[in-house]
């Protein structure tokens, strides 16, 4: 397989072509395909490569166990104008999550939201029934209508279009917020920019211009402020790159180095339905210069691990391959402790981050998905003990939330039963952690990182999470 760092072959955007591949829509209108394909790689890049580079160089801090990674956002993003409106109450839910964390560490917490282009959903299968009627299933909105509409559901290559608009949308917001963000630090020194005119589509992302990087030192960390708390900075942009007619178009050269990156996003990552060796997710992120995520199931083998580690950081390079494992709470303390080992034992630096949310989901009775708080936390403090047996750094933790009171995660701060759930279900996919209950598995990690009473601590506290 064509690597980075491959001296026979040399890795094109285009690869992944001519390899199996899981996962994708079925597009009705090829020609329709090729015409958005081509517009798409005509716009500007959504990201930057300096952008991206220094996110690595926060991820190599949380590989090293100088840092700690929070990614967090929705399950499935929405594409109309709610998602923009919902950029501030993300970026201040996940901020005021990784200050807590960071008053627990006394380390810099890495900011990075599913956000801006977390718009396509692997999906169980390739169907739904709704009231008696079998749908496509919804794919997210890159790739479809969530409505049970059959025609709505019928995948349109123009949606990819609407995604790199709202991707920037999204982007545009972040950057007024770390305007806003500078400016009441610096009052006198700041001026707050004007809100932008984002549908020019043709326009490029607002720029973090070179006065603004520096005043704001760290961005995508937490921050020491004077009075010694800790300060939130702003977000990175991560989303699962599964739709690869729309990552290749974003991918672009590094006129500096000649090095390809993925600029629809500062973190992109492999699925665990998409990530099989010989398949076309895994090629296409091995020859992307981005620091990429992937997820690991309780299937994945010690070889397979490796393996990965091997094709997606040939080099070891420190901050450039994240591991997410997402085994369930009743799997991670069985299944993790040899994949662990095995990528130890072969001297791959990565950062391990725990997903306790996509191996506990249930269904109920109506069908709808749930998750239990109670399951989050167990799977989380099974990701630690592992992670602390093997003497490694729990260099990060993935959640699915969304700031308010939704109601779709069940307990400590949510409905306590399914009858409880009222009209607070949201989510355009998985369930995600409500505002409290956010803040409390921010609060249980920070306890656990930091070694304090309810933490590594033998039978620390099951007390505390009391059971639905
Ligand atoms: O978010 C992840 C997946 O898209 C989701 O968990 C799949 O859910 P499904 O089993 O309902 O298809
Ligand atoms: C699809 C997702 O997760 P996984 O690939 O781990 O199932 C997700 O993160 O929404
Ligand atoms: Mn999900």
């Amino acid at each position: 397989m064509p690597g980075r760092h491959s001296e026979s072959l040399v890795w094109r955007r285009d690869d992944w072509r001519r390899l199996p591949i899981s996962q994708q829509p079925s597009w009705p209108d090829p020609a329709a395909l090729d015409a958005v394909r081509n517009r798409l790689a005509t716009l500007p890049p959504l990201t930057s490569v300096a952008d991206v580079r220094r996110l690595e160089v926060s991820l190599a801090k949380a590989a090293a166990g100088r840092a700690f990674l929070l990614q967090a956002g929705d399950c499935a993003e929405p594409m109309d104008a709610s998602g923009t409106a919902a950029v501030r109450g993300k970026n201040r839910l996940i901020g005021a999550m990784a200050e807590a964390i960071s008053e627990h560490t006394g380390l810099p917490t890495v900011t990075v939201g599913r956000i801006g282009g977390q718009f396509a959903k692997p999906r169980s299968r390739p169907t739904e029934t709704v009231d008696g009627r079998e749908l496509p299933a919804f794919r997210g909105e890159m790739v479809n209508d969530p409505r049970p509409d059959a025609r709505l559901r019928t995948p349109d290559p123009h949606r990819l279009l609407g995604a790199y608009r709202a991707a920037k949308a999204v982007l545009n917001e972040l950057y007024i917020i770390a305007h806003e963000t500078a400016a009441r630090r610096l009052p006198d020194a700041w001026p707050t920019p004007a809100p932008t005119a984002p549908d020019d589509e043709a326009a490029p992302v607002r720029s973090w211009d070179g006065s603004l990087r520096s005043l704001l030192g760290g961005y995508g960390e937490t921050r020491r402020d004077p009075d010694g708390g800790w300060a939130h900075t702003g977000l990175w942009t991560s989303h699962e790159a599964l739709v690869l007619d729309y990552e290749e178009a974003l991918v672009r050269r590094d006129p500096q180095t000649g090095e390809w990156f993925l600029l629809s996003t500062h973190l992109p990552w492999i699925g665990e339905r998409t990530r099989r060796l010989d398949e076309a997710h895994v090629a296409f992120h091995a020859g992307i210069a981005n620091p990429v995520g992937c997820k690991i199931g309780p299937t994945t083998t010690p070889e397979e691990v490796v393996r990965l580690c091997e094709v997606l950081n040939p080099s070891r390079k420190p901050g450039r391959l994240t591991l997410i494992s997402r085994m369930g709470a009743d799997a991670v303390r069985d299944r993790l402790p040899g994949l662990v080992r095995a990528v130890r034992a072969a001297g791959h630096p990565v950062v391990w981050v725990c997903d306790p949310m996509h191996g506990n989901t249930e269904l109920l009775p109506d069908g709808r998905k749930t998750r239990r708080v109670a399951r989050i936390a167990a799977e989380i403090r099974g990701f630690f003990e592992v992670l602390r047996d093997a003497g490694e750094w729990p260099g990060g933790l993935h959640l699915e939330v969304a700031d308010g009171d939704s109601a779709e995660c069940l307990g400590e701060g949510g409905p306590a039963s399914a009858e409880e759930i009222g009209d607070g279900y949201r989510t355009l996919c998985d369930p995600r952690l409500n505002e409290k209950q956010s803040i409390t598995i921010a609060d249980l990690v920070g306890r656990l990182l930091a070694g304090e009473e309810g933490g590594f601590g033998p039978a620390a506290d099951e007390a505390v999470w009391t059971r639905p």
